[in-house]
């Protein structure tokens, strides 16, 4: 065991100190691999970049940039890029460790990596966050690449924020690098497919996991905690699966509706520049009650640390599809666990749209493109195998899907690890 970071505090309820937990607790289940684990508990590679902009009125500002690379072992990091005001880069190494779980649960050739700047994009004009964006690619220019590092959208990140993103890495090296960023525009090299990809992952392994426990989503409430990109994908597959949506909760507020939420009235409060507050329908209630609702299916799809023990206790769902990541803390996985309730972790019900963003770069290297059906069909494959597997190894250790994930996706890195050993 070596030294612990210098660099970075380990609050107990910090992402990083989560993560940390969690992989603590796969040790016993990775036999002679365990001697590796300690290359999973530090981050490869951290770059933390100042983004000096000029603003739209002639002022500088400076913004903290971050992009860490946790591991690199099974292929190139791979993780998306987050703008919001509470980023650290302790929270980055958590999301980018999570990433490498990630892609090696799903079984993609990546490593896991993740950035993201510390700032209110909302603050910023258009122009102001274009530019940002292209200081910010060009200072982290210098370790990511279409074979090195692919950055792809996250919070608050988009597919136009992907296309500054390739824009300015390919003017810096003076040809077009499609690869270099996933979840573009369709017609920079996007894939079709990726933008509801996340959401749709979550919808099919619910789906598999409601099988599985006897829960029919025939009039199944489900109740979601932020209804972005994530979110509004998996709210709306599970109501066109017949599940009813009866609780939201975003950034603007929190409404009730045991009778369903018609989402197409949410999409139109959306457009209109409002959220979950603006929905006309429902009830609005404080946001500390959203955990007290009854409901079949609860989706934390905003952002970390949400559910502690106290919440835990007080869920009503039968089953927690993780759409966001690291939503639940190691007490609350253990409240869930000894209460019944079943956690679906994001390492795998969340890899839809990794899984879709490695479809991206392997038509952008090949230049031919899928069809959308093509698409789902070999996105809803890799996520029903994979929850199979994990489902497997949970029955025979008689553990949770957090750590069975765990232990599948650490054997393969580790085993990577291994294989390529130590030295250059
Ligand atoms: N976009 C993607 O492809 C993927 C995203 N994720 C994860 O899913 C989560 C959501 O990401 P996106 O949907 O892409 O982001 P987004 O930016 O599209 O949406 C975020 C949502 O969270 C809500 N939110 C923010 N702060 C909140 C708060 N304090 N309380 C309640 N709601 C709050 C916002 O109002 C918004 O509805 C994040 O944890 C992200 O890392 C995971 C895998 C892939
Ligand atoms: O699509 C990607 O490459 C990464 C998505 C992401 O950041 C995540 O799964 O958390």
């Amino acid at each position: 065991m070596s030294t612990p970071l210098s660099f970075v505090g380990t609050a107990p309820h910090s992402p990083w100190a989560t993560y940390l937990s969690q992989v603590d607790r796969v040790v016993p289940y990775i036999g002679h691999l365990a001697k590796w684990v300690e290359t999973l508990k530090r981050p490869k590679r951290a770059l933390i970049v100042d983004v000096p902009i000029e603003m739209d009125d002639g002022s500088v500002r400076h913004f903290e940039g971050y992009r860490v690379q946790h591991n690199l072992s099974r292929g190139p990091g791979k993780g998306g890029i987050r703008f919001h005001p509470d980023v650290t880069l302790e929270e980055v190494m958590a999301l980018s460790a999570w990433m490498t779980v990630k892609t090696a649960a799903v079984g993609l050739p990546f490593g896991g990596a993740k950035g993201g700047i510390r700032v209110d994009p909302s603050q910023l004009s258009i122009k102001e966050l274009e530019r940002m964006t292209r200081r910010y690619t060009s200072e982290i220019g210098l370790i990511i690449g279409p074979q090195r590092d692919i950055p792809a959208p996250d919070v608050n990140t988009n597919a136009q924020v992907m296309a500054w993103m390739m824009d300015t890495y390919s003017m810096n090296i003076g040809s077009t690098a499609t690869g270099v960023v996933t979840g573009k525009p369709i017609h920079l090299g996007g894939s079709l497919g990726r933008v509801k990809a996340t959401g749709r992952g979550v919808f099919v392994t619910g789906r598999e996991a409601a099988r599985r426990i006897g829960l029919s989503l025939q009039g199944a409430r489900v109740a979601v905690q932020g209804l972005g990109n994530v979110g509004s994908t998996a709210a709306e597959l599970f109501v066109a699966a017949g599940c009813k949506v009866v609780a939201m909760q975003d950034h603007t507020g929190t409404r009730v509706n045991p009778k369903g939420f018609d989402l197409d009235k949410l999409r139109a409060v959306q457009s209109a520049g409002g959220g979950v507050a603006a929905h006309p329908d429902g009830e609005a209630v404080d946001a500390e009650s959203f955990w007290d609702v009854d409901c079949d299916i609860l989706i934390p799809a905003a952002l970390e640390g949400q559910i502690d023990a106290a919440r835990a206790n007080r869920i009503q769902a039968r089953m927690v599809l993780e759409g966001a990541n690291g939503p639940t803390l190691p007490e609350g996985d253990d409240v869930l666990r000894e209460r019944g309730v079943l956690v679906v972790p994001d390492v795998i019900c969340n890899a839809g749209g990794v899984t879709v963003s490695y479809f991206e770069w392997v038509q952008d290297f090949s230049s031919f493109f899928w069809t959308e059906d093509e698409i789902n069909a070999r996105l809803d494959k890799i996520m029903i195998d994979a929850l199979a597997q994990i489902w497997n190894t949970a029955d025979r250790h008689q553990i949770t899907l957090r750590t069975a994930t765990f232990a599948v996706a650490c054997e393969r890195i580790l085993m990577s690890r291994q294989e390529r050993g130590l030295y250059p």
